[in-house]
């Protein structure tokens, strides 16, 4: 399926453990860059789950994150809004907006309020739909309920939700089926007006009508917000993401346009994963 002359093949990776790697220069000027990191190493303990995880990621686009488990996709994604900080060791840049939001003195709180992060099991509070959306805002801030009821609609719109629920605000979130959850879950994060939005495998956890709905609700946000995401569904990140990363060992080992690295990766090993040889 993919032209193979100019890979070399995956034992090479595997036993000099030290993988040949690809990395797309997304090109800073021609492309916005939302969020870069350089040098990133994440360690659990002894453990170096993250060793070389130099990417950026261009500003109104899907970016994924693939490869097998363990490969330290989900540690590099926790990293980028500081999730990893009380369990592990992070070191290296991460840029936002000019600025390294991997040192001690960013405000992680309002940090977070711009990179959002949604995880696999949809995680909705024991409050009502209405609240689940604004209780982050008022925990922080001082809104109108105008100015509450408007984020509201606006949220559940976005999350492609709001047909569905507009009568009954007032109910309780734990009554929503998982695709609705996982949508409100959504919302909420968009309520705090993010840039970026992270996302741990969204819809592993839902049926596959509930998922095409989740995908379908991300490539309408795309105009508005830097989406990355973590997923094993391979035809998920061909359907969706504008970039793939392929994570191995800790290691990104090839980073490109999601059609080249579907129909022409540049390593061998990248072609194993996505073929479904290891994983
Ligand atoms: N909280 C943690 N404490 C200790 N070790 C961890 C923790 N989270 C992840 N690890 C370890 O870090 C390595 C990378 O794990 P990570 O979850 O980032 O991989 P992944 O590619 O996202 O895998 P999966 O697809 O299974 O979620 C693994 O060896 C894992 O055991």
């Amino acid at each position: 399926m993919v032209n193979n002359i100019d890979l070399k093949p995956a034992s090479e990776f595997i036993t000099e453990n030290k993988p040949e790697r690809y990395i797309y220069d997304v090109g800073a000027g021609d492309h916005e860059i939302a969020i870069s990191t350089k040098n990133l190493q994440v360690s659990y303990g002894q453990n170096l789950a993250l060793s070389e995880g130099d990417l950026s990621f261009e500003r109104y686009k899907i970016t994924s994150l693939v490869g097998a488990s363990g490969s330290g996709k989900s540690t590099f994604l926790r990293s980028l809004n500081r999730m990893n900080d009380s369990v592990a060791t992070v070191k290296g840049n991460i840029m936002y907006r000019g600025v390294d939001i991997n040192t001690k003195a960013i405000d992680v709180y309002e940090m977070r309020r711009h990179i959002g992060m949604v995880f696999q099991r949809p995680n909705p509070f024991a409050k009502s739909i209405y609240n689940n959306i604004t209780f982050a805002l008022t925990q922080r801030g001082q809104y109108t309920k105008q100015e509450l009821d408007e984020i509201v609609e606006t949220s559940l719109k976005q999350a492609a939700l709001w047909d569905q629920v507009k009568d009954e605000l007032d109910k309780s979130a734990l009554a929503l089926s998982g695709g609705q959850a996982q949508r409100l879950v959504i919302a909420r994060a968009l309520a705090l007006k993010p840039d970026i939005l992270l996302l741990d495998e969204p819809s592993s956890a839902l049926d596959p009508i509930s998922s095409a709905q989740v995908e379908d609700t991300l490539l309408k946000l795309k105009n508005q917000y830097t989406i990355i995401i973590v997923t094993h569904n391979m035809q998920q990140a061909a359907r969706i993401s504008d970039y793939t990363a392929f994570f191995h060992m800790g290691k990104v080992i090839e980073y490109d346009l999601t059609r080249k690295i579907f129909t022409r990766p540049k390593v061998e090993l990248t072609n194993d994963y996505i073929s479904g040889n290891f994983g």
